[in-house]
């Protein structure tokens, strides 16, 4: 069994016996606590924090931990995770989820991130709010497939212009995020009085941006709390509903993704709305303190739109096997939010080569060891549901 993903657990074995460790751990669940030691208290709790109490945060992993998977045996496999996703070809069905502001955990942030992507052949989800303007990171993905994540500003020029810097810089799909019209009462921001976005970080492509500029009395690198106000009253706000979709819908020729939903309306109401596709996400835990885990959320939208849109999952996804359950509960694809993030933190651009070659490897491996061939064979029947 020696796919393509999985030749990197030999890799692993041979550097470790001549002395050579990995740049961070192979667990994903322990690359919180590894980063932990790198990373000032403000940072770390920002990026490993959740809403609230926690609840949902250890929602989400309460809920993989509840599938347990059925393997089969002696079935000559040869695991493949090669899939396609809205008529692409895809290596494998992970993606990179956006996550802004990234320069907060190590100064080549995003652009780091972008060229692991592509030295790995991921699709990188580029977030709105990245630390570098759209154009930066575009130009350090090369020939990745990267997407573009819109926090939609209410402003429709503004809106306009970055659709078309997005297009003009080889964004292939559009992912708008619904979830976050505000930031979730984050307790470990609010108790460290920790906020990057007041200081203009991860607003360098609407700072950039010349139709934002030209809203501006004076530039940002003038008057910087002016242009962070108009940045925030742009870009979030409760005042939104599916009526602004129809603007994207009409204004971006690409596929187009609405990422933040949790119920099976809501995803028929993307479909209506013309969407291509949804992700199954509450943001890691990031935004309501109580919200059900994401994978518990997956299964009613997977069945009410999963033959007509292409459904993705986020939030808690941290091993191969965490891949396969969301792919046997009806997934197309997952995001990795946080262990890359750690491994930017941890060791930048090769520490993030490395959480997504462990992922990849993890998932292939196992793919194989539970007698499947490709990850279109995965289902209900490889799944057994504690007390369910
Ligand atoms: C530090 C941080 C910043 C984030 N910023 C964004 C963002 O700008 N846009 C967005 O749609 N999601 C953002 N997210 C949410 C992620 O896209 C994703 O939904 C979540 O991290 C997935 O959960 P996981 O971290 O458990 O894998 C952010 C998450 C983190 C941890
Ligand atoms: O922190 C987040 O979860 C997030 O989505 C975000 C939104 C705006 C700016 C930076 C991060």
């Amino acid at each position: 069994m020696s796919g393509t993903f999985s030749t990197y657990q030999g890799k692993l074995l041979r550097d470790a016996a001549a002395g050579h460790p990995p740049p961070c751990p192979c667990d994903g669940t322990e690359l919180e606590d590894a980063a932990a030691k790198v990373l000032a208290p403000g940072p770390f709790g920002y990026v490993a924090g959740g809403a609230g109490s926690g609840d949902t945060l250890r929602a989400n992993r309460a809920a993989f931990a509840r599938y347990r998977l059925v393997p089969r045996m002696l079935r000559k496999t040869q695991p493949e995770l090669r899939t396609s996703l809205l008529g692409k070809e895809m290596a494998a069905p992970v993606l990179l989820a956006p996550i802004g502001v990234q320069s907060i955990v190590h100064p080549e942030g995003e652009l780091a991130v972008a060229r692991a992507a592509a030295e790995t052949g991921v699709t990188m989800i580029v977030a709105s709010p990245a630390s570098y303007s759209l154009e930066e990171v575009a130009a350090a993905n090369g020939d990745g497939d990267r997407w573009y994540q819109l926090y939609q500003p209410d402003d429709p020029e503004v809106c306009l212009s970055i659709l078309d810097r997005a297009k003009r810089a080889g964004f292939t799909a559009l992912v708008v995020t619904v979830d976050t019209p505000r930031f979730g009462w984050r307790p470990s921001d609010l108790d460290q009085g920790f906020a990057p976005t007041l200081r203009g970080i991860g607003a360098a492509t609407a700072f950039s941006d010349p139709v934002f500029r030209a809203r501006l009395a004076q530039p940002p690198e003038q008057d910087l709390d002016a242009a962070v106000r108009l940045w925030q009253q742009m870009f979030t706000g409760t005042g939104r509903s599916w009526d602004e979709l129809a603007f994207l819908r009409a204004n971006w020729a690409g596929p187009l993704l609405v990422k933040g939903i949790l119920h099976a309306d809501d995803a028929r109401a993307a479909r209506d709305a013309g969407a291509d596709g949804v992700v199954v996400s509450n943001h890691g835990g990031r935004q309501i303190d109580g919200a059900l885990a994401a994978l518990d959320a997956l299964p009613a939208v997977a069945k009410a739109v999963g033959d007509e849109l292409a459904v993705l999952l986020d939030s808690g996804v941290r091993t191969g096997s965490d891949v396969l359950k969301a792919l046997a509960l009806g997934a197309d694809a997952v995001a990795v939010g946080r262990p890359y993030l750690y491994g930017l933190a941890l060791n930048g651009q090769s520490g993030v080569g490395h959480v997504i070659r462990s992922v990849l490897a993890d998932a292939e491996v196992t793919l194989g060891l539970l007698g499947a061939e490709t990850v279109l064979d995965l289902g209900e029947r490889h799944l057994h549901k504690i007390g369910g």
